[in-house]
C-alpha cells in the first residue's frame, strides 16, 4: 500500500480535517490544527508530505520518527499538529486495512466505557448555573469552567472575591452532585495562582487547569505542595520531552496532552505511559472536532490511567459547526450518563461525510481568539 495524496479542509468552526489516500483506496481521516493557526498547520501539512507520498501508511512508527528527525528542528505547537493529524490519519489506514478499531491494534480496552465532561459559561464564566442545569438534564455530572476573567500579575481581592463567589454560588446550587475542573486558562500569573487556588480549596473542585502557564511549568511542584487542589496541565505542551521534565519536577496530578497538538496517538499513548509511571491520571484535551475526539478516545480505552475526556459538545467555540457535524455515524459518539462507550467502525471510528466537509470548507473562517488587554492597557491572557 502508497501513500498517494494529502488533502486539507479548513471547516467551521475552527477546525482542519486532513485526508489522505491510498492507491488500495483505503482513506484516512486526521485532524491536524492549532485554534487559530489553521493556515499554518496546513503549510506544515503539506510540507511533510515529501516524507509520506509513495510510503506504507502503515508503518506508522517509521514515518512519524522520520517527520519527527528527518527535518532537523522539532517540536513546537505548529510541528506537532501537523504531525499529530498525519498521525491520526495513518492509524485511521492501517485500522480499515486490517478491519479493526485502533484501540485493537493498540491490544484492546482496559475499560468498557469512558467517562467524559463539558464545558459550561463562556470565555468570561457567566450563566454557568443556567449551563449545568440543562448538562445535568442530558446525563452530564462533570464541568469545566474557565475560572477568572483577565487577572493582573497582583490582582485586587475584589477580583479574587468575585471568582471565588462563582464557584461558592456552583457548589451552594448543586452540592457535591456535581464535580467540576476550573481552567485558569493560564490568565492567572504565578503570585496570584497561589492566592486563588487557596481561596478556592473550600469548594473542593475536582482540579485547576493551567493554573499557571506551561512556560511557567516549574511552579506546579510549588502549588501542589501550597493545596489540596490537583493540578491539570498538558494542552500546551507538544511531546514526551516536554513532558518528562514536568513528570519528574512533580506537581501534576492530571496530564492533559491534546492528540491534535503532541504528536498524535503514537506520541499521546507513550506520554499516557509515562504519566501512569508517575501516578498521575490521563485526561486528554479535546475542544476539537470528532477525529481528535475519537483519537482521544482510543488512547483512553487503552490507558489505565485515563480517567475523563473532555470533549466539545457545545462548547462556545462551536460557532458554525458542532462536533459531529461532519460525520455520519453520529449514533457511534453517544454519550449515556456522561459516558462514551468504544468506537465499534474500524480506524478510528469515524465516518466522516465529506461532501459536507468540502462545502463547509469553501468558505471557512479564520478563527482567532480575541485579543483582550488589562485595564491599563497592556495585553492580558486570554
Ligand atoms: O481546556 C480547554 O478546552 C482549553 O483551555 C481551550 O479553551 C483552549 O485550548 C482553546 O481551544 C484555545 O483556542
Ligand atoms: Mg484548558
Amino acid at each position: 500500500m502508497k501513500i498517494t495524496k494529502l488533502t486539507t479542509y479548513r471547516v467551521p468552526p475552527r477546525w482542519m480535517l486532513l485526508k489522505i489516500e491510498t492507491d488500495e483506496g483505503v482513506v484516512g481521516w486526521g485532524e491536524p490544527v492549532i485554534e487559530g493557526k489553521a493556515r499554518t498547520v496546513e503549510a506544515a501539512v503539506h510540507e511533510y508530505s515529501q516524507y509520506l507520498i509513495g510510503q506504507d501508511p502503515r508503518n506508522i512508527n517509521d514515518l512519524w520518527q522520520v517527520m519527527y528527525r528527518g527535518g532537523f528542528y522539532r517540536g513546537g505547537a505548529i510541528l506537532m499538529s501537523a504531525m499529530a493529524g498525519i498521525d491520526q490519519a495513518l492509524w485511521d489506514i492501517k485500522g480499515k486495512a486490517l478491519g479493526v478499531p485502533v484501540y485493537e491494534l493498540l491490544g484492546g480496552c482496559v475499560r468498557d466505557k469512558m467517562k467524559t465532561y463539558s464545558w459550561v459559561g463562556g470565555d468570561r464564566p457567566s450563566d454557568v448555573i443556567e449551563g449545568i442545569r440543562t448538562l445535568r438534564a442530558a446525563g452530564f455530572d462533570t464541568f469545566k469552567m474557565n475560572g477568572t476573567e483577565e487577572l493582573g500579575f497582583i490582582d485586587s481581592a475584589k477580583a479574587i472575591d468575585a471568582a471565588v463567589a462563582r464557584i461558592a454560588e456552583i457548589r451552594g446550587a448543586f452540592g457535591n452532585d456535581i464535580e467540576f475542573g476550573i481552567d485558569f486558562h493560564g490568565r492567572v500569573a504565578a503570585p496570584m495562582a497561589k492566592v486563588l487556588m487557596k481561596e478556592l480549596e473550600p469548594y473542593r473542585p475536582l482540579f485547576i487547569e493551567e493554573p499557571v502557564l506551561a512556560e511557567q511549568a516549574e511552579y506546579y511542584p510549588r502549588l501542589a505542595e501550597s493545596t489540596s487542589i490537583p493540578i491539570a496541565a498538558g494542552e500546551r505542551m507538544y511531546s514526551r520531552f516536554e513532558f518528562k521534565n514536568v513528570f519528574h519536577a512533580g506537581g501534576l496530578s492530571i496530564v492533559q496532552p491534546d492528540l491534535s497538538h503532541a504528536g498524535g496517538i503514537t506520541e499521546c499513548l507513550k506520554i499516557a505511559a509515562m504519566a501512569e509511571a508517575y501516578d498521575i491520571a490521563l485526561a486528554p484535551h479535546c475542544p476539537l472536532g470528532p477525529v481528535a475526539l475519537a483519537a482521544c478516545l482510543h488512547v483512553d480505552f487503552v490507558s489505565y490511567n485515563a480517567v475523563l475526556q473532555e470533549q466539545s459538545m457545545g462548547i462556545h467555540y462551536n460557532k458554525g459547526a458542532e462536533v459531529l457535524d461532519y460525520v455520519t455515524n453520529k449514533e457511534d459518539f453517544r454519550i449515556e450518563n456522561g459516558y462514551i462507550k468504544p468506537l465499534p467502525k474500524p480506524g478510528l471510528g469515524v465516518v466522516i461525510d465529506e461532501q459536507r466537509v468540502i462545502e463547509a470548507s469553501r468558505n471557512a473562517p479564520d478563527w482567532a481568539n480575541p485579543l483582550w488587554r488589562h485595564a491599563d492597557g497592556s495585553v492580558a491572557e486570554w
